[in-house]
């Protein structure tokens, strides 16, 4: 594979000055992660991912997962809890947190006036990244996506999908270590939803994290290494979903079965 082509992970170094904490293996440690806005939103969550893992986060409407990963993304400041990306306290230390991480929003914002290739060469000089290094992982990004015939189209003229694209690659160009999405495949078609699995599973295989909500069930029973289920703020169950079968009684049951189970069990509880 020609050098430019390789993704690379940025190192384990960590700058001076960053904060530190506890060391451990995980990519991302969420502990007592609390939010309310005018109810509890998040109650007291913990969570944890381990380096190299695709996560899939699955839950009924309302239940918190998109505000968690904001929580842990830096864009909503939790009421308690603690957030370690990579050993580094992402509350305490925001912008080491989120150079190794890229958050994708399931409402991307792109500059309009751009072309997708112009906008990754704009995020990318934003993080520094020399031209003649983004523009071959620019290139390589649209066309794993399927964008490469409209690199050179500014993006107004894009669809919702085309946009949700040019957001991912957006997000990935300065090579994340941990890749957070919320919702990446709503509004998808077939073609594109297959773009992007494709590349968050070439991702994975290169040593990334991905951690991602879906109400795709099929997707996160296919994709997902493990998956947490995630009901009124808290973490109802967690595994692989042989696991998630066991813990539940069921051998041979589909991950939308034991959903429904879980929710039903949990908002009975409630
Ligand atoms: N900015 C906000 N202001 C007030 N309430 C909010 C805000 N953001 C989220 N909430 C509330 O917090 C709760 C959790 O919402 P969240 O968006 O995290 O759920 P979700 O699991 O991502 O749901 P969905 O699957 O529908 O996207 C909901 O009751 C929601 O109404």
């Amino acid at each position: 594979m020609p050098k430019h082509l390789q993704i690379k992970v940025a190192s384990d170094a960590k700058p001076y000055g960053v904060a530190v904490m506890k060391p451990d293996s995980s990519a991302l440690s969420v502990r007592g992660l609390t939010k309310s806005f005018d109810r509890l939103a998040v109650n007291s969550l913990d969570l944890t991912i381990h380096a190299g893992e695709f996560y899939a986060l699955v839950g009924p409407n309302g239940a918190g997962k998109t505000t968690t990963l904001r929580m842990v993304a830096g864009l909503l400041r939790p009421d308690a809890g603690a957030v370690s990306i990579f050993g580094v306290d992402a509350l305490a230390d925001p912008v080491a947190a989120k150079q190794v991480m890229a958050w994708v929003s399931d409402e991307p914002m792109i500059y309009d006036k751009l072309t997708p290739l112009e906008y990754l060469e704009f995020v990318a000089g934003l993080w520094g990244i020399a031209p003649a290094v983004s523009e071959p992982s620019a290139q390589e990004l649209l066309g794993s996506l399927g964008l490469a015939p409209h690199r050179h189209e500014r993006c107004e003229g894009f669809s919702k999908g085309m946009r949700q694209k040019v957001a991912l690659a957006g997000a990935l160009v300065h090579a994340p270590r941990l890749i957070i999405l919320d919702e990446p495949l709503t509004g998808l078609d077939a073609v594109s939803a297959r773009h992007v699995k494709g590349l968050l599973a070439e991702r994975v295989r290169a040593g990334c994290t991905v951690i991602m909500t879906t109400h795709i069930l099929e997707v996160a029973e296919r994709m997902a290494d493990r998956i947490g289920v995630i009901a009124a703020g808290s973490l109802v169950a967690e595994g692989t979903l042989a696991e998630l079968r066991q813990q539940n009684g069921h051998t041979d049951t589909s991950l939308e079965d034991l959903f429904i189970a879980l929710v039903t069990l949990e908002a009975a509880a409630a």
